[in-house]
């Protein structure tokens, strides 16, 4: 879990300033342009900006991610497709208490100024700051959207992993199975940011409003009809690129590593119950390939 900070830094960086980008005098032209542009001003380093609230933040939300979906899962008793959805927005919703901060910081420090003008020295100077000049409040800028983007779109996010390993008979044995793993978790990645994507381009302008100046926002809906009348419908695609190219590889990975260690940990635990109680029956009580949703 703690490799995806760094990819989702090149994304963030990318997104978030594209996303906020003043219109009347856009600065970038794209994704390719925007890395550019971040490569010559700020050097390489520039695009890894912000990198220490994802480095803080993202070994433990996945851990919770994937703990909470696991446990709801069987609390709501029946694996179907509803339980899947539920049990995956459910988790979205409990680790928006870490994400939301983790990206206020990470918004902040990727869209100011480079040298001694910076406001903030790191991620948690930035939020130690924003805590003593606006309280919790200002802690939890952007919390609003953040659980709209994050609550539904995990619910797609193990939904569409749970029906792809059904569909291509992901089982343990199979020697296609890393592949198929990687496939559906990659897959499950970009429908995921695919189902909420406007959201998050709301999220980060909040998070980022009153950075250069007086704030322009008094909320979600009327960012998203400042914007709309500002920009059109495309303004809700900004960054979109970006983030499904690193959406792929980061959740093919994510998956694949959870189902095949835990496939590993049941078989051990299986291992040990037969060795245990020799006269048992050896066929494994779970699923034969361990589910995210068996942690
Ligand atoms: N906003 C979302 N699409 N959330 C679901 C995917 C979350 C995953 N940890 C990622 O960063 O890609």
């Amino acid at each position: 879990f703690g490799y995806q900070p760094c990819a989702l830094q090149a994304r963030g960086i990318a997104s978030v300033r594209l996303q906020v980008q003043n219109t009347e005098k856009p600065q970038y032209r794209g994704t390719l342009h925007c890395f550019q542009s971040i490569i010559k001003q700020e050097s390489v380093l520039g695009l890894y900006k912000g990198l220490g609230s994802p480095l803080m933040g993202l070994t433990f939300i996945n851990a919770l991610v994937f703990g909470v979906q696991g446990n709801t899962l069987r609390a709501l008793g029946q694996d179907s497709p509803l339980n899947q959805f539920l049990a995956g927005a459910a988790a979205g919703a409990i680790q928006c208490v870490i994400c939301c901060p983790m990206e206020l910081a990470k918004t902040r420090l990727q869209l100011q100024a480079a040298g001694p003008a910076r406001a903030y020295k790191g991620s948690l100077d930035c939020l130690v700051q924003i805590y003593r000049h606006e309280g919790l409040r200002g802690i939890n800028r952007g919390m609003v959207s953040t659980l709209l983007r994050e609550t539904p779109s995990f619910g797609v996010y193990f939904l569409t992993y749970d029906v792809l390993t059904r569909a291509m008979g992901c089982e343990p044995g199979d020697r296609l199975l890393v592949p198929k793993l990687l496939l559906a978790g990659g897959t499950s990645g970009i429908t995921s940011w695919l189902s909420t994507y406007p959201m998050d381009v709301v999220k980060s302008r909040l998070q980022a409003d009153g950075l250069q100046g007086t704030p322009r926002y008094r909320g979600i809906v009327d960012c998203m009809r400042q914007s709309y009348q500002a920009e059109g419908w495309q303004v809700f695609t900004r960054g979109l690129a970006s983030t499904l190219l690193r959406a792929f590889p980061v959740n093919a990975a994510t998956f694949a590593t959870v189902t095949v260690v835990l496939t590993y940990i049941r078989g051990e635990e299986d291992q040990v119950d037969s060795e245990a109680a020799p006269g048992a029956s050896t066929t494994p009580a779970g699923p034969a390939l361990a589910q995210p949703s068996s942690l």
